[in-house]
């Protein structure tokens, strides 16, 4: 029997966001392009000997308010008890609308599945990730998906695959404060013209042409207006080639669509000493990755 898991976890980036409107639970109804990208963090996991849930994350965040620590022990209170020893190594930056919190997650649910033998379905895998983060669905399959209502339904859709250029200014932005933004500021017009658009993606090859005359992030405008840093790093990303630049999820981070390496790479070594926080990464078509 396996006793040990070692893994990466992916980040999300959001290509497109669509805020459609508050549903009965104060959650807001999205329609998200999102894809996976190879910008990680590493996890291990180890059974011990009737110890509970042992979480060594060296991060600031409480242990028992980690998503890690969440996801097992919302396993342990429903399906079976969980003795696990968990290290956590956290590459992918926080509060950056990348999702890294929901991959953590992700990556524990996964783990636990395969440590335990609990053979759930992906329905069951959904319902339990989607009690932790509104991503936490889509980390555990990654790839290009197309998610809607919450976050928890996921349809694969063709996407091509492209180099990224990711810069996160320092600044934090709380997807619950993001939204409370969003709603006072801009609140709801139910774009029905791109809807149509956007039904077309999951029966076509979406490359960069559909992107940029189709993709745009609702909380975009509401950031740029708030942190003129945003403004300028989507500039230096369109003066440096990018054929695409646009924020992912609530922020802050910006990213830039390169269709070649080498134009990304000059971009990076152009830009990675003007701001802080400058990441290469390529897309990937899982959300997790067993290492051993
Ligand atoms: C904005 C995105 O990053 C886009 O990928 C996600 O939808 C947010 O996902 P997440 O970080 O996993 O979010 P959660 O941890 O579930 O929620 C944080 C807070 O954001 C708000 N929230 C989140 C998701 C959603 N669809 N509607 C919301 O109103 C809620 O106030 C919630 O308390
Ligand atoms: N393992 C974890 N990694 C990062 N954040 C975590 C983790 N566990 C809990 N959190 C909490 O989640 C919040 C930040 O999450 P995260 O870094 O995923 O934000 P984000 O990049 O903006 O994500 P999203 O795009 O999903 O909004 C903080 O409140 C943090 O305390």
């Amino acid at each position: 029997m396996t006793e040990k898991l070692q893994l990466r976890t992916y980040a999300k980036l959001n290509l497109m966001l669509r805020i459609n409107g508050i549903n009965e639970i104060g959650y807001h109804d999205l329609f998200m392009v999102n894809q996976s990208l190879d910008l990680y963090d590493y996890l291990k996991f180890e059974k011990n000997d009737k110890q509970g849930i042992v979480l060594d994350d060296g991060t600031s965040i409480d242990p028992k308010k980690n998503f890690v620590y969440k996801s097992a022990k919302y396993i342990s209170d429903n399906y079976t008890p969980i003795n696990l020893n968990i290290y956590l190594k956290k590459n992918i930056p926080m509060f950056a609308g990348l999702g890294g919190g929901s991959a953590d997650a992700a990556a524990t649910i996964f783990a636990i599945n395969r440590l335990y033998k609990l053979n759930l379905s992906n329905k069951e895998l959904i319902d339990i990730a989607k009690n932790i983060g509104a991503d936490v669905p889509f980390c555990i399959f990654g790839g290009s998906k197309i998610a809607e209502g919450v976050g928890e339904k996921l349809t694969d859709i063709n996407l091509d695959s492209y180099y990224y250029l990711l810069i996160k200014p320092n600044l934090g932005m709380s997807t619950k404060i993001a939204f409370k933004e969003y709603d006072e500021r801009v609140g709801y017009t139910n774009n029905l013209s791109s809807i149509e658009n956007i039904v077309d993606l999951k029966d076509n090859k979406i490359d960069i042409e559909f992107i940029k005359a189709n993709f745009y992030n609702d909380f975009e405008k509401v950031m740029l207006e708030s942190f003129s840093v945003l403004n300028k790093i989507k500039t230096s990303l369109y003066k440096c080639g990018a054929d695409f630049a646009q924020m992912t999820g609530s922020g802050t981070t910006m990213f830039g669509i390169f269709h070649d390496k080498k134009t990304r790479n000059v971009a990076y070594y152009k830009l990675k000493n003007r701001y802080d926080n400058v990441y290469r990464c390529q897309s990937t078509d899982k959300g997790i990755k067993i290492l051993s």
